[in-house]
């Protein structure tokens, strides 16, 4: 139990910063927490639950005096607070953010930090469908990689930040932020989108009534209804901030669906042999990184 940042302030308190807030008492890493959210439900809430040590009616209160900021919006909100909180925050002091895109963050919230202020933009890869300031859990970051996007900013607070996720619970490594965007596009973003147009299909088809789809639903199928689950705002943002990338992959998504489609079509059993066996080395190789800590088996018997 080391106290690593005497206060923080946590912007927004939804599953992220509720999840950062339990993480960091069962750890002892902040001498003290405050809290501010948009919405006076959601502090009410916050209130009521002893999420945080204290919490603000505004953002610029909440980070007075706050050794680090934790801005914990959708990420078309991180201009907007960023703006409010400028005024407000202390030489010396480190911010962060744990968006899902980073380049659009860094652009938005980049100009607003003032002189002696270090911006040290991060992101863990660890979340769920659920969204609010009741959804978080301590053990949310146990064992997930954050990724940390420094770009220049100050050696010192760059490793004092990581020092810190890995007190909550987490792995974490560096990179830059238009290459973290790419590689998210490919195993977060456009998966979501993948579920999300499928739940769409399911609930489009007049042929099949939402009875059969509830009761039928297959283990596949559900897996995709967990994630099409996810809040809108939050995936709205995401793939408005990160379009190309998106956009990039989506393309060769589509391109190898059309393929598959003409060897179904075309009754071509090698090709999507092939191409299964090719697809099925890529989870063994997640289970044996020991990285699917959702696998029934996680930390138990790691090997497939
Ligand atoms: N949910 C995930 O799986 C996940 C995982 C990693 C990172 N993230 C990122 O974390 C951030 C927060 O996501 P979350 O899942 O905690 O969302 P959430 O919806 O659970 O919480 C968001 C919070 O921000 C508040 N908020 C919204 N607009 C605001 C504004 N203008 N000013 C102040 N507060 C505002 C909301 O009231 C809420 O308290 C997002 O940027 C998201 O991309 C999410
Ligand atoms: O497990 C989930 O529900 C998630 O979608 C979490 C998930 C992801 O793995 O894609 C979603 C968005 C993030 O930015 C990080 C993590």
């Amino acid at each position: 139990m080391t106290v690593m940042y005497d206060r923080v302030a946590l912007i927004g308190l939804g599953l992220i910063a509720s999840s950062m807030f339990w993480a960091m008492k069962r750890g002892g890493i902040a001498g003290e927490v405050i809290g501010y959210a948009r919405s006076s439900e959601t502090r009410d809430v916050a209130r009521e639950i002893g999420l945080c040590d204290r919490v603000c009616d505004s953002a610029a209160e909440a980070c007075e005096g706050a050794d680090l900021i934790v801005l914990c919006v959708p990420i078309g909100a991180m201009d907007a607070v960023s703006r409010e909180i400028a005024g407000a925050l202390k030489k010396g002091a480190v911010v962060t953010d744990v968006g899902s895109v980073k380049r659009a963050v860094i652009d938005v919230v980049g100009p607003h930090i003032p002189d002696g202020v270090h911006f040290v933009p991060g992101h863990p890869l660890a979340g769920t469908e659920q969204s609010g300031p009741r959804s978080g859990f301590a053990e949310l970051f146990d064992n997930r990689w954050c990724v940390l996007t420094p770009e220049g900013a100050d050696a010192d607070a760059t490793a004092k930040l990581r020092k810190y996720w890995e007190a909550l619970g987490s792995n974490v490594d560096e990179m830059d932020a238009d290459h973290h965007d790419l590689v998210l596009a490919v195993t977060s973003h456009t998966p979501h989108l993948i579920a999300y147009t499928m739940v769409g299909v399911a609930d489009d088809l007049s042929r099949v009534t939402d009875t059969e789809v509830v009761k039928f639903s297959a283990a596949g199928f559900r897996d995709f209804t967990r994630i099409a689950a996810s809040d809108p705002t939050m995936w709205r943002d995401v793939f408005l901030n990160n379009k190309d990338a998106t956009l990039e992959i989506l393309g060769r998504f589509t391109e190898e669906l059309f393929a598959l489609q003409r060897a179904i079509r075309q009754g071509d059993g090698e090709h999507l042999h092939d191409y299964f066996t090719r697809t099925r080395s890529i989870r063994r190789g997640i289970i044996e990184a020991g990285q699917d800590t959702d696998a029934p088996n996680f930390g138990r018997n790691p090997k497939p």
